[in-house]
């Protein structure tokens, strides 16, 4: 559905240049709701843009629904962004408009009847769960109600994409929740294809299916957001994801693991909440001659999938050991061995 491929993008400033985008390569599939997540200044913005063209690359290609974005006119580009709907974490909504106009107007602009105006419109607030305001101002609204006509808005033009740029980043954790079960809710309704970009890790979490992590310009990391939660490779990965969900082992936990022969592991067990932890456990102490201890547990739930991460000590004769280790990588989803200070960090 889109297609980055190698984006750079530089911005002069004075006589400095900024390399905002350092060959940046994405794939968003239809139906998907895809993440960015990054520090301030990572890029993302900038990177969201290109998608429409609000950010033109210094060089790099842009292919949206097998279009090449950057060898279309004018007029064509135009009527490519229709089917691409945006909103923005300040609403940018028109503040003498009432809600109805401010939802109404991009459908005027593109001369649709006035009869289908009224019936769209009508059938947007509802969907968003805003029929009774249609006459109020901007003014009048919580930030939570704003960004429900910016949703409905972006969505009268029946787009395929609807980029979000910080879409929850001003609300409150609860309105933030709300909005992101509308999100949920019309990326379902429509397998509308969803981009989003946040700064954090909850709205990752609970909507997104793949995420990309960026950094000075760089996507550092991606894939499904269950293999990165469970196995994160970059410590700004690991940053981020401990902010909602921390797997560091109390220092005094480790010190007090006993030294145990040189056989004896610490095993970051990964296990999605449909396979049952509990007998996996109870064979592996019952088919294979080690000891095994826990040292921590967790578990969170990625868009309505339970992950449970454990770190467990395990110790015995060197085969049983590796016996063991292999049982439990056939019997639940991920089992890497760790260090001390990997189980600590
Ligand atoms: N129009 C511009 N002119 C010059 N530099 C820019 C421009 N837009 C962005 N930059 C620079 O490009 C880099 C990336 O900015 P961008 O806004 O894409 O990051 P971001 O990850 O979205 O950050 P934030 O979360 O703070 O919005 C930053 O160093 C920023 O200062």
């Amino acid at each position: 559905m889109i297609q980055l491929t190698e984006i750079h993008k530089t911005y002069k400033v004075g006589n400095k240049q900024v390399e905002a985008l350092k060959g940046v390569s994405l794939n968003v599939e239809k139906g998907q709701i895809f993440g960015v997540i990054g520090f301030s200044g990572a890029g993302k913005s900038t990177l969201l843009r290109t998608i429409n063209l609000l950010e033109k690359p210094t060089s790099g290609s842009v292919v949206v629904n097998g279009q090449d974005m950057l060898s279309l006119k004018e007029s064509e580009l135009r009527q490519a962004r229709k089917k691409i709907g945006i909103i923005f974490q300040h609403f940018n909504l028109l503040s003498s408009y009432n809600v109805y106009d401010n939802v109404a107007e991009i459908l005027r602009m593109n001369k649709v009847p006035k009869d289908v105006i009224e019936k769209k419109v009508k059938d947007l607030l509802r969907l968003v769960g805003l029929e009774d305001k249609a006459n109020s101002y901007p003014s009048q609204l919580s930030g939570g109600q704003k960004q429900r006509v910016g949703i409905a808005r972006a969505l009268a033009t029946d787009p395929e994409i609807l980029l979000c740029d910080e879409a929850t980043s001003a609300l409150d954790p609860q309105t933030t929740e709300s909005i992101l079960d509308l999100l949920l809710d019309i990326n379902r309704k429509f397998n509308l294809t969803i981009v989003l970009i946040t700064h954090e890790m909850q709205v990752i979490k609970k909507i997104c299916d793949r995420v990309a992590i960026m950094e000075n310009g760089q996507v550092i990391e991606q894939g499904s957001v269950l293999d990165v939660f469970s196995n994160p490779q970059q410590p700004t990965t690991r940053n981020f994801i401990k902010t909602i969900f921390d797997d560091e082992v109390p220092a005094e936990i480790l010190s007090n693991i006993k030294p145990s022969g040189p056989a004896a592991k610490i095993l970051r067990v990964a296990f999605r909440g449909d396979a049952a932890l509990d007998p996996v456990l109870g064979n592996l102490s019952a088919r294979f001659p080690v000891t095994t201890n826990l040292l921590y547990g967790s578990i969170t739930s990625i868009k309505g999938t339970a992950l449970g991460i454990l770190l467990l000590h395990i110790s015995g004769e060197e085969k049983a050991v590796q016996e063991g280790i292999e049982f439990l990588r056939q019997s639940v989803y991920k089992v890497d061995i760790v260090t001390r200070e990997e189980a600590a960090r």
